[in-house]
Order: structure tokens, then C-alpha cells, then sequence
């Protein structure tokens, strides 16, 4: 991939293998919202319980005889947890862009000197034992117990897919309401299984965005009635 326009960007030395990981202008709006649901759907494939919870969450405040609307995410608050789960495990940018200090300064009691190249790395951040117990598992309960106050906008530095501070990701209502509203629509209208009812491997590709290594195969069955299909 060649490097986009754009402010800011990182340039890796390499030409071959030039990346912008400012993903604002080219890779924003599709890259991060597809790699959020494409691991969503891969891990509720995967977590046979929570993909019930999350049906039956549907059927109880949308039922089968209407579409989701967007002013049903509010109620969602299974689904909603599971999204946190999804952009915990799997943020789509692992590094945050790279901030360099114009002055000297001391983080976590390290001299940094002025001009230093510094990359948060959400990953591992994200996957902290003494934060996340049982960090690997995929458990959107988290969500609704023990980090039930833990937010998506940058203010808890334990969770924070969109960045913070003042080039935190500018659109994070609007990704928000793309995913749950994409996620919810799917899991109602639809009930999703693997061709082959085996696992999905969940082989991570470390890069700058971080995609699924393997295509994800789903098997889509309508769980409503026909006429609900019209707009599909
Ligand atoms: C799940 C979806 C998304 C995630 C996880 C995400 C995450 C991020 C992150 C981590 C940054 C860098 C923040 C930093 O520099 O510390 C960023 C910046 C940005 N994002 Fe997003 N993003 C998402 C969706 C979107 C969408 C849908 C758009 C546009 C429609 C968008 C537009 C931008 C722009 C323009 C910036 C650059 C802001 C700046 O440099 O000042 N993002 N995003």
C-alpha cells in the first residue's frame, strides 16, 4: 500500500512497504469499522452463549416483527458490551500514530528526550492481567460487571481503540453507531454459523490495521419473516 495524503503521517523507511497508519482519510470510515465487525461475528461464531444472549436481547426489545432501528441501540446494552469486548481484543489500530515531544520530559519515570518518536501500544495495554483478568477470553459480561463505568472516548487509559486527547479519533459516535447498528441488524435478521461448524481460527495479523490473517466463512440463515427482507 502506497502513503496516503494526509497530516501527521507515519512513513515506514521501507518503500515497499509504505503504509500510512493516519488512517483518517483513505481507511477510516471502512478498514476500522469492517475489522470491528468482521472480529465481532468471528468471536460470537466462536461464543455460542454470548450469541445467544445477544439474540435474545434482540427478541426481547425488537422481537421479530419489525427491523432494528437506530433508536433500539440504546437498549442494546448486551451488544453494546460486546463491541467494547471486540475493539478491546482486537483494536484496529494496535499502535496508536506515533507522537513525538518537542520538549525533554519523563514518562513513567523514563527520560524521554525532546524529539523521540513514541508509540502507545493498545495491544498490550489492552491486554493487561492486572486490568483485565483473564484477558484473552472474550467476555462482554466484563462490560456489565466489573468495568461496567469503563468507556470508549479516551478517558480510561485502559480502553482506548479511538485514541485520546486532543487527535483522539474524531468520529467515534458516528463508528459506534455504524458497528452496533450493523452488528444488531445482522444478528436479527440472521442466525450465523460456520460452513463446517468447526471453530474460527482467530489468527491475528500484526500490522498497522489489524485484520483477520484468514477469511472469515458465515453461514447466514433469515430468522424473521420474508417481508422484513425487503430492504436487504
Ligand atoms: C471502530 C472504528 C474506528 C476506530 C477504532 C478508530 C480509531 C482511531 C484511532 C486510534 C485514531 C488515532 C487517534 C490518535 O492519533 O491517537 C483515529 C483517528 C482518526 N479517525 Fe478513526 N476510528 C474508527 C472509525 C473512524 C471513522 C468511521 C472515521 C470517519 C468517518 C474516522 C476518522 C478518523 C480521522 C479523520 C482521524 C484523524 C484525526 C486526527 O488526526 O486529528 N475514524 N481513529
Amino acid at each position: 500500500m502506497e502513503v496516503v495524503e494526509g497530516h501527521n503521517d507515519f512513513v515506514d523507511p521501507n518503500p515497499s512497504h509504505r503504509v500510512s497508519i493516519r488512517h483518517g482519510l483513505t481507511l477510516g470510515g471502512t478498514d476500522t469499522t469492517t475489522t470491528t465487525l468482521t472480529w465481532a461475528v468471528a468471536s460470537l461464531l466462536n461464543n455460542p452463549q454470548a450469541l445467544k444472549n445477544a439474540q435474545e436481547e434482540l427478541q426481547i426489545h425488537i422481537g421479530e416483527q419489525r427491523q432494528v432501528e437506530e433508536s433500539d441501540i440504546k437498549n442494546l446494552v448486551y451488544i453494546q458490551a460486546i463491541v467494547k469486548e471486540i475493539l478491546r481484543l482486537y483494536p484496529p489500530a494496535q499502535l496508536l500514530p506515533p507522537r513525538e515531544n518537542t520538549e525533554d520530559c519523563i514518562v513513567g519515570g523514563h527520560h524521554i528526550p525532546a524529539g523521540t518518536r513514541l508509540f502507545v501500544n493498545l495491544w498490550k495495554i489492552h491486554r493487561d492481567p492486572q486490568v483485565w483478568p483473564k484477558p484473552l477470553e472474550f467476555r462482554p459480561e466484563r462490560f456489565l460487571t466489573t468495568h461496567k463505568d469503563v468507556d470508549l472516548k479516551g478517558k480510561h487509559f485502559d480502553l482506548m481503540p479511538f485514541g485520546s486527547g486532543s487527535r483522539v479519533c474524531p468520529r467515534i459516535s458516528f463508528a459506534l453507531q455504524v458497528v452496533h447498528f450493523t452488528l444488531a441488524s445482522l444478528l436479527h435478521a440472521f442466525d450465523i454459523t460456520t460452513p463446517t461448524n468447526e471453530l474460527v481460527d482467530m489468527t491475528e495479523s500484526f500490522g498497522f490495521s489489524n485484520v483477520k490473517a484468514m477469511p472469515l466463512q458465515v453461514r447466514l440463515t433469515p430468522r424473521l419473516p420474508s417481508k422484513l427482507y425487503g430492504g436487504w
